[in-house]
């Protein structure tokens, strides 16, 4: 278990929070490139896309740095509820109604990987889950060694309950350790029938960060970030297994009076 804290950014709005989450989930995108030929990114439903197309789809500054390279992005999410692509509780319809149908053509199209639209009426999503897993390892596991993928950036959202993907308090989800993806289907947030990316990836990401905003976040967060209280939490889980590779964007009303071990500065 990791012993670093994670990194807390706090902003006046949304608006500022996305305009400093662009330059880091750029930083991620050009460490990878560096490395390998692709960005491999996760992303989560509720409010997230909305902020994450505000802080992509503003203008660059003309620098290769500032440029989202969205021909080299693999993009999977982090859950995502066993229902038709076009649903309205689709986390894939959210993001591409806020992000992908927007972005301009010279900029690329990414790679994205929806679930399984033919299973969606499985009345159990275990099938959705593996053949998500296998998706998943068509990407990362070029070798038999490969234990757990490593994305390069995982972006969650934190509920209210201390919940992030579709890791729920308490749940025997939290002890999964060998899949990738496991399958929920009795969550306690509809619509019950979902799949998510288990603990073990999202700590195993090169870069975590969570967006939170809103008043309705403090009493979580403050439970998340008071060690005796909510240490159980999925959202504390994440902190506790991924220490600095773990940032979080919130903006002033989400943290009035949360304490946090280490503030940050971008
Ligand atoms: O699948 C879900 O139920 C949502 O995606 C959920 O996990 C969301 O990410 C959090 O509840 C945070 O939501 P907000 O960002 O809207 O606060």
């Amino acid at each position: 278990m990791a012993t670093a804290q994670p990194n807390l950014f706090s902003f006046p709005s949304t608006d500022a929070l996305a305009e400093q989450l662009r330059p880091y989930v750029l930083r991620a995108q050009n460490a990878a490139l560096s490395r390998h030929d692709s960005f491999r990114i996760a992303v989560s439903g509720g409010s997230l896309p909305t902020v994450l197309a505000r802080a992509l789809l503003a203008p660059s500054n003309g620098s290769p740095e500032d440029t989202p390279q969205f021909a080299k992005w693999h993009i999977f999410f982090a859950d995502e509820r066993a229902v038709p692509l076009d649903h309205d509780d689709s986390n894939y319809r959210l993001l591409k109604d806020e992000l992908l149908s927007k972005i301009p053509a010279e900029l690329g199209a990414p790679v994205v990987h929806p679930i399984d639209a033919d299973h969606v009426n499985d009345d159990d999503p275990q099938e959705l889950a593996d053949l998500y897993q296998e998706d998943l390892m068509r990407l990362f596991a070029a070798k038999d060694s490969v234990k757990l993928p490593i994305f390069d950036l995982i972006l969650l959202g934190c509920g209210p309950d201390g919940h992030t993907c579709s890791l729920f308090p308490g749940h025997e989800l939290l002890r999964e350790k060998d899949s990738w993806v496991a399958a929920e289907t009795n969550s306690p947030k509809p619509p019950p029938k979902r799949i998510t990316l288990t603990l073990p990836v999202v700590t195993s990401a090169l870069n975590v960060a969570f967006v939170a905003t809103g008043a309705g976040k403090k009493d979580i967060l403050k439970a998340i970030f008071d060690h005796e209280e909510g240490r159980d939490l999925p959202s504390a889980l994440v902190n506790q297994g991924g220490g600095d590779k773990v940032s979080w964007f919130t903006d002033h009303p989400a943290v009035d009076g949360v304490s946090f071990p280490r503030r940050g500065s971008l």
